[in-house]
C-alpha cells in the first residue's frame, strides 16, 4: 500500500437544508491509495451522505450545502467535470434497486459500458468476465425486476466493477447476500483488491467478517464529526468501550462475550394461527415452492433461512397474500386466507417488504405510521397518542415531518416496522426486520418484537443474519430447492453440517469461533 492520498478532506461540512445542523461535520481526514477503510457509525450518522458527497453526487444532486475542501489526487473535486468523478469512484448502494436503468442484466451491463466507450467487441467479454467472478452468469439474459434481493446486489456490484474505479465504496454491501455468499463477496473484493491497488471503503454495521481485510476504522458519531480513527485493534480493542457507547456492534473478535442465548420455547402447545398445506409457487414454469406443509403458532418466533433465490420472500408474501398460491391452501385463523375481507386481514396480521420503500405511502413519517390507524377510523387524539410513542420508541421524532424517502436506510427499515406495530397484530412477517440497524437499534427492534411475541403475537421473519436466528428463533425453517429441507430447534440445524453447507448457511458466530479455538487458530 503506497501513502500517497487518493482523497484528503479538510474541515469537510455538509447540511441538507441552510438551517439544518450539518450531517457531516467538520471532516479532516485522508484516503491513501489501495487502503481498505471500514466507515462505521451509528443509524443515521451520515455514513451514506458522505459516501455521496465522496463521489461528487451530493451536495448537487440534493441542492444541499457544503464547505471546506475536498481532494482527489490532489485536486478539488469542484475541478472535476459532472459525471467526471463517479467512474473514479464507484458505489455500491445500499439499496441496489435505486442504481439500475435497464430491464435485462445484460443491458444494464452493457450501458456501464457505453457511458465509458469501450467499443461493442469488447463489452461482451466484459460483462461475461464480471459475471463470472460474480457468479452470476446463468442470469446475464434475466430481467433485474425478477431477480431475487441478494442477486441483485451482485449485478450492482458488477456494474461498477466494470467501471474499474480507483476507490470502490461498499455501502452495506452484504446485507441482502446468503451467508456463504456474503462470505464469498469480501474474499472477492480482498482479490480485487489485491490485483488491482484499487482503494476500499466499505459501510457496514455487522464488521466481523470484514475484520482481516481492513486497514483502518472511521467511526462518526451522531453529530457527523470523526469520533475514532485508527487501526482496527486500536478502536475495536483499545477504545472498545467508547465504540460500544455510540451504540455500535463490536466485531466478535474482540468482545469476548458471547450475545445472550434466548431458550427456545416449546413448538405447537397451541392451536396454530396459519396452517400452510401442500402449497407450491412456480414462476414462469419455473418451480419456486414445491409442497411445502406446515403450521404457524402463536407466541411463537419462527425464521425462515436458505440461500439468495430460494423462495424466502416469495413464501412470505404468499402468506401474507400479496401472491396467490398455484396449488394447496394457506388457513388463517381457521378461514382460507383467500376469503378473509381485505381491512380485517390487515388489521390482524403485519407485513414488512424487504425494501421499505415499496411500503411507504404518505408524504411524511408521522402520516405513514399514522396510517393503518386512521384507516381503522381512530380518533386523532388516539392517533397521535400512538404515533408519538412509536416514533419515539423507533429513535424517529426528530425526522417525523420528513418524506419516509429522505430517510437513511436503518431509519426506513424502523420506519416500515413501526408502521406494522400500531396495535397487536395475530401473526407479523418481516422479511430481514434488523436489515440496516447498528447494534443499539438492533437490540430495541428485537425488544419489540419479543415484546409481540409474549403478548401471543405470531413472529415469522427471513433473515440472513444466523446470529439473529440462533439468539432469538424458537424454530428455523430451511428452504432449499423449494422444499422444505429443515423445520425445527435452530440447535439441531447447527449440528446439521451437510444441510449448512448444501444451503449456503453457517453456524452462528459462537459456534464457529470454538471450532476455530479448538484448532488453536485463536489464541
Ligand atoms: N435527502 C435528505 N434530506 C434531509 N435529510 C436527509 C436526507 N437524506 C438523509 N438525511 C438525514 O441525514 C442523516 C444521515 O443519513 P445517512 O443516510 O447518511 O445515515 P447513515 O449513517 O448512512 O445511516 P444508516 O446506518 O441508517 O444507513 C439522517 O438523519 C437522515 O435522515
Ligand atoms: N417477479 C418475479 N418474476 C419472476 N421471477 C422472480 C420474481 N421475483 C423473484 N423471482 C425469482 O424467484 C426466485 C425466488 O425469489 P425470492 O425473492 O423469493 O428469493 P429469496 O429466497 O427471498 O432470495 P434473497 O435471499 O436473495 O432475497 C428467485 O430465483 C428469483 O429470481
Amino acid at each position: 500500500m503506497s501513502h500517497s492520498p487518493l482523497l484528503q478532506l479538510e474541515h469537510f461540512t455538509f447540511s441538507f437544508e441552510e438551517d439544518e445542523k450539518p450531517v457531516i461535520n467538520d471532516l479532516s481526514f485522508q484516503i491513501n491509495e489501495g487502503e481498505s477503510v471500514l466507515l462505521m457509525g451509528a443509524s443515521g450518522s451520515g455514513k451514506s451522505t458522505l459516501a455521496l458527497c465522496l463521489n461528487g453526487l451530493y451536495p448537487e444532486a440534493v441542492e444541499g450545502i457544503s464547505s471546506g475542501d475536498l481532494y482527489f489526487r490532489g485536486i478539488n473535486i469542484n475541478e472535476f467535470k459532472k459525471g467526471e468523478l463517479n467512474q473514479q469512484i464507484g458505489i455500491v448502494f445500499q439499496d441496489p434497486e435505486s442504481q439500475f436503468c435497464m430491464i435485462k442484466v445484460e443491458d444494464e451491463l452493457a450501458f456501464t459500458l457505453e457511458n465509458l466507450s469501450i467499443p461493442r467487441k469488447e463489452m461482451v467479454e466484459k460483462i461475461d468476465h464480471v459475471l463470472d467472478l460474480i457468479g452470476m452468469k446463468p442470469y446475464k439474459q434475466s430481467k433485474i425486476h425478477e431477480l431475487s434481493g441478494g442477486q441483485k446486489q451482485k449485478i450492482a456490484l458488477a456494474a461498477v466493477l466494470l467501471m474499474e474505479p480507483k476507490l470502490l465504496i461498499l455501502d452495506e454491501p452484504t446485507a441482502n447476500l446468503d451467508p456463504v455468499s456474503s462470505l464469498e463477496f469480501i474474499e472477492l473484493i480482498g482479490e480485487l483488491q489485491a490485483k488491482s491497488s484499487m482503494s476500499i471503503v466499505v459501510i457496514e454495521h455487522q464488521a466481523d467478517d470484514w475484520v482481516t481485510l481492513i486497514d483502518r476504522v472511521l467511526v462518526l458519531d451522531q453529530e457527523g464529526q470523526l469520533t475514532l480513527d485508527g487501526n482496527p485493534s486500536d478502536v475495536f480493542q483499545t477504545h472498545a468501550e467508547q465504540f460500544k457507547q455510540e451504540g455500535l456492534f463490536l466485531p466478535q473478535d474482540f468482545s469476548g462475550h458471547q450475545s445472550p442465548k434466548q431458550q427456545p420455547s416449546p413448538i405447537a402447545s397451541t392451536h396454530p394461527c396459519m396452517t400452510i398445506n401442500h402449497l407450491s409457487f412456480t414462476r414462469k414454469n419455473k418451480t419456486i415452492l414445491d409442497e411445502l406443509t406446515f403450521k404457524i403458532y402463536p407466541g411463537k418466533l419462527m425464521a425462515i433461512v436458505g440461500q439468495n433465490g430460494a423462495g424466502k420472500s416469495t413464501l412470505l408474501q404468499l402468506m401474507a397474500r400479496l401472491l396467490k398460491p398455484k396449488h394447496g391452501s394457506i388457513t388463517f385463523e381457521g378461514l382460507p386466507l383467500h376469503e378473509w375481507n381485505e381491512p380485517k386481514l390487515r388489521q390482524r396480521t403485519g407485513f414488512v417488504f424487504q425494501n421499505p420503500e415499496h411500503q411507504f405511502i404518505t408524504d411524511t413519517v408521522y402520516d405513514e405510521i399514522a396510517f393503518g390507524l386512521r384507516l381503522n377510523n381512530e380518533s386523532e387524539e388516539k392517533v397521535k397518542t400512538v404515533v408519538q410513542q412509536l416514533l419515539n420508541t423507533f429513535h424517529l421524532s426528530e425526522q417525523q415531518w420528513r418524506n419516509p424517502f429522505s430517510l437513511s436506510g436503518g431509519q426506513k427499515r424502523r420506519l416500515s416496522v413501526a408502521t406494522m406495530l400500531d396495535e397487536t397484530p395475530d401473526l407479523l412477517l418481516f422479511d430481514e426486520p434488523t436489515f440496516g440497524q447498528d447494534a443499539y437499534t438492533t437490540q430495541e427492534l428485537m425488544n419489540m418484537i419479543m415484546n409481540l411475541k409474549q403478548k401471543g403475537t405470531a413472529i415469522v421473519f427471513v433473515t440472513h443474519d444466523i446470529n439473529l436466528v440462533d439468539q432469538y428463533a424458537d424454530r428455523v425453517m430451511v428452504l432449499n430447492e423449494g422444499k422444505i429441507a429443515h423445520d425445527g430447534i435452530p440447535e439441531r440445524l447447527w449440528q446439521d453440517e451437510d444441510l449448512l453447507k448444501e444451503a449456503r448457511l453457517r453456524k452462528p458466530y459462537r459456534l464457529e469461533r470454538n471450532e476455530v479455538e479448538s484448532i488453536g487458530l485463536i489464541h
